[in-house]
């Protein structure tokens, strides 16, 4: 059983009021990003055959419903909801934290079918986006506005599909308005990837 521990910033209580719109129930937006996960994974499985007209116009029509609804970037909810473990986003693999702290994050990651690159193993690009996404979360445990100034990840072995893998996250140093971090996705005893990071503290009135 996984303890979820959060750190809570100032800045991440502002950001849940703004996910806040007019009769959107508090399970419904999760259930929605869930389900449109097993969407993409299921697009990248499906060969639809005589159903991808009909599936075409069905997307369309999500695409209108949608619309109407559509905000501001200071509004938006995708990726806004630090309630739920995936921000309530799925442009990511899906990392669910157990551990958040100032100086170290750890979870369990798990590449869905859609980030299959080929032969079983994760896209080559979509490792860095985890990894972005773990050291994210030190970085905003610290309460800070910073931004990724560099990611260089080490690929050591292919990172499987559909399993779930370890991520961890530390800041190994920190110098100015400089965060040096290092990370690891492994697949039980064995490492898939590494990173070493470097966030930039923003300069205040910094967009
Ligand atoms: C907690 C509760 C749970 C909640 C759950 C949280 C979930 C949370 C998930 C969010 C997950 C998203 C996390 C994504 C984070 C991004 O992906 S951000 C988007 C990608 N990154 C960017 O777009 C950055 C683009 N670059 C820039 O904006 C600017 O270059 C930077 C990085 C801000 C730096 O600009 P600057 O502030 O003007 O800094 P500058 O004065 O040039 O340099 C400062 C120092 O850094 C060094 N430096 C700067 N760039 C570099 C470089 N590339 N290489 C080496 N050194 C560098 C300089 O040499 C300088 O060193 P010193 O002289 O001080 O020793």
């Amino acid at each position: 059983m996984l303890a979820l521990f959060r750190v809570d910033p100032p800045a991440t209580r502002s950001r849940e009021a703004k996910c806040q719109h007019a009769g959107m129930s508090v399970d419904g937006y999760r259930a929605m990003t869930s389900a449109l996960r097993d969407f993409l994974d299921l697009v990248a499985t499906a060969g639809p055959g005589a159903d991808v007209d009909a599936l075409t116009t069905d997307l369309r029509r999500w695409t209108d419903r949608l619309a109407p609804h559509r905000v501001d970037e200071s509004r938006r909810v995708f990726g806004e909801r630090f309630d739920l473990p995936d921000r309530g986003q799925t442009m990511t693999p899906l990392f669910v934290p157990r551990l958040v702290t100032t100086v170290r994050a750890e979870g369990v990651a798990r590449f869905g079918e859609y980030f299959l690159g080929s032969n079983g193993a994760a896209h080559g690009g979509a490792v860095p986006l985890l990894f972005d996404e773990v050291l994210g979360h030190v970085v905003l445990a610290r309460g800070l506005r910073a931004r990724t100034a560099y990611l260089h990840t080490e690929y050591r072995a292919i990172t499987p599909i559909g399993r779930d893998l370890t991520v961890r996250a530390r800041v190994d140093r920190v110098s100015g308005r400089k965060l040096f971090l290092t990370a690891e996705l492994s697949d039980g005893d064995a490492v898939c990837a590494e990173s070493e990071a470097l966030f930039v503290e923003l300069r205040d009135g910094a967009p």
